[in-house]
C-alpha cells in the first residue's frame, strides 16, 4: 500500500514538471501588448510614429489584423521668402504701369522734335498715371530744362533723365524702415489701419511673413471685430507661419482685443505685435472714436512704434481723400500701397507721398502670400520704366 502511494506521488511529480515545461515556452513567445491607443495617436500626431510595425507571424496566421498606427502629418509651417530683392523679383507685376511709363513716356521723349504738343502729351500721360498735377508740372519742367541743356539725346540718356526725375519725385531720402524691433524685452507694436477692402487683413498676414522671414517672432491681434471672417482670415495667415493670434468674440470692443493682444505679446516675449483694425468709414466720427480708443488703450502698455495706413492703389485720387481721415485720428508713420499689380496708375506712389507727407514703406504686388515688397524708389522706377536691368538701390 505504501509502495503504491509512493509510485502515485512520483507519477504526479513527473506530470507537474512536464506541464510547466510545456507552458513556459508559450509564455515566453507571447508578443508585447500593443501601445495603448492614445499613446499611438499622440506619437503619430507628433510625427514620431516610425514605419508600420509588422505583426508577428503567429498572430497573422490566426487572422487577427494589427493596423499600423495612422501617420498624421503635423501641420506644415511655411518658410516665407526672404524680403531682400522682392521688388526686383516682382517687377513684372507692374506691367500695366510699365506700358504708360516705359513705353508711353520714353516713346514720347524720343520723338525727333520735342515741341509744345509733345510736352503736353507727356504731361497728360503723367496725370493719367495718377502722379498728381503739382508733381507732374515739376517733373515736366525739370525734364524740359535738362533735355534743352543736354542737346543731343540718346535713348539711354533720355531714360536716365526720366528715371532721375521720377526717383527725385519719390523723395529717396525718406526713412522707410519699419520699427519692428523689441525694446528692452518689450515687443514693438504695429497698428494697421485703412478703409474696408483696401487689403488690411491680407497685408497684416503678409507683414507677419515679412517679419518672420527676417527672423522676428510675431503675434497678431484681430481687433477688426466688426467682421468675424476678418479674424478667421487673420488666424489662417498666422497659422501658416506658426504665429499666435489673439481675437475676441464678434462685436467685442476692438480696443480691449488690441490691449489683450499687446499684453499677451509682452507675456510671451514676442518681438512684434501686429494689430489689425476695422475700417468702417461711413461715419467719420465713429471711426475717429473707435480708432482713437484703440490707440489710447494700446498705449497704456507703451507707445505704438509704427502705424501703417493701407491704401488701395486702384482707388486713385479718391482713396487719397479718404486716407486723410486716418492721418487726422492716428499718427500714421508709413503707407502700404496695395494692388499695384492691378493698375496702370503706378504714379499714385508719388501723389500719396506728396499729399500725405508720409513715406510709402511697402507695396503690394499680388494676392500671393509673399507678394509684398519693401519699397525702394530706384528699384521701383526701374521696374516702371521696364527696359534696363535694375540698378543698385538708392
Ligand atoms: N491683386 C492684389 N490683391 C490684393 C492685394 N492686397 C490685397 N488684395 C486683395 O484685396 C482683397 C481685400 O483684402 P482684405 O485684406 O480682406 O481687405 P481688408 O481691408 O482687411 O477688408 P475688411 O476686412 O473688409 O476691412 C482680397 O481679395 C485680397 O486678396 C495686392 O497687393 N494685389
Amino acid at each position: 500500500m505504501k509502495e503504491y502511494l509512493l509510485i502515485a506521488l512520483a507519477l504526479l511529480g513527473v506530470l507537474i514538471l512536464g506541464g510547466i515545461g510545456l507552458v513556459v515556452p508559450r509564455l515566453r513567445r507571447r508578443p508585447e501588448p500593443p501601445l495603448p491607443r492614445t499613446e499611438v495617436d499622440t506619437r503619430a500626431e507628433e510625427g514620431l510614429a516610425g514605419p508600420p510595425v509588422q505583426a508577428p507571424e503567429a498572430e497573422l496566421s490566426t487572422g487577427v489584423l494589427v493596423e499600423p498606427p495612422p501617420v498624421v502629418a503635423p501641420p506644415a509651417v511655411e518658410v516665407p521668402e526672404p524680403t531682400a530683392g522682392r521688388l526686383v523679383r516682382l517687377r513684372s507685376r507692374l506691367s500695366r504701369s510699365q506700358t504708360v511709363f516705359g513705353k508711353g513716356l520714353l516713346g514720347l521723349l524720343s520723338r525727333d522734335r520735342l515741341d509744345e504738343d509733345v510736352w503736353e502729351e507727356i504731361e497728360d500721360n503723367l496725370i493719367t498715371a495718377d502722379v498728381g498735377i503739382d508733381a507732374t508740372r515739376e517733373i515736366v519742367d525739370r525734364l524740359r530744362e535738362r533735355t534743352r541743356v543736354l542737346g543731343t539725346r540718346t535713348a539711354a540718356e533720355l531714360r536716365a533723365l526720366l528715371a532721375a526725375e521720377l526717383v527725385n519725385a519719390l523723395d529717396p531720402g525718406l526713412d522707410r524702415s519699419l520699427r519692428t524691433a523689441p525694446k528692452e524685452g518689450v515687443p514693438a507694436v504695429l497698428l494697421v489701419v485703412g478703409v474696408n477692402g483696401a487689403g488690411k487683413t491680407t497685408t497684416c498676414g503678409k507683414i507677419a511673413r515679412v517679419l518672420i522671414a527676417d527672423g522676428r517672432s510675431v503675434l497678431l491681434g484681430a481687433a477688426d471685430t466688426f467682421r468675424a471672417a476678418a479674424a478667421d482670415q487673420l488666424q489662417t495667415w498666422a497659422g501658416r507661419v506658426g504665429a499666435e493670434t489673439v481675437r475676441g468674440p464678434e462685436g467685442a470692443d476692438p480696443a480691449s482685443v488690441a490691449f489683450d493682444a499687446v499684453k499677451r505679446g509682452i507675456d510671451t516675449g514676442v518681438d512684434t505685435v501686429l494689430v489689425d483694425t476695422a475700417g468702417r468709414l461711413q461715419n467719420k466720427v465713429g471711426l475717429m472714436d473707435e480708432l482713437g480708443k484703440v490707440k489710447r488703450v494700446v498705449e497704456k502698455h507703451g507707445p505704438i512704434d509704427e502705424t501703417l495706413l493701407i491704401l488701395d492703389a486702384t482707388t486713385g485720387q479718391n482713396g487719397l481723400e479718404q486716407a486723410r481721415v486716418f492721418t487726422e485720428v492716428v499718427n500714421v508713420t508709413g503707407v502700404v500701397l496695395t494692388k499695384l499689380d492691378g493698375t496702370a496708375k503706378g504714379g499714385i506712389v508719388i501723389a500719396v507721398q506728396r499729399k500725405l507727407g508720409i513715406p510709402v514703406k511697402l507695396v503690394g504686388l499680388g494676392e500671393g502670400p509673399d507678394d509684398l515688397a519693401p519699397f525702394d524708389p530706384a528699384q521701383f522706377v526701374d521696374a516702371l520704366l521696364g527696359t534696363d536691368a535694375p540698378g543698385p538701390t538708392a
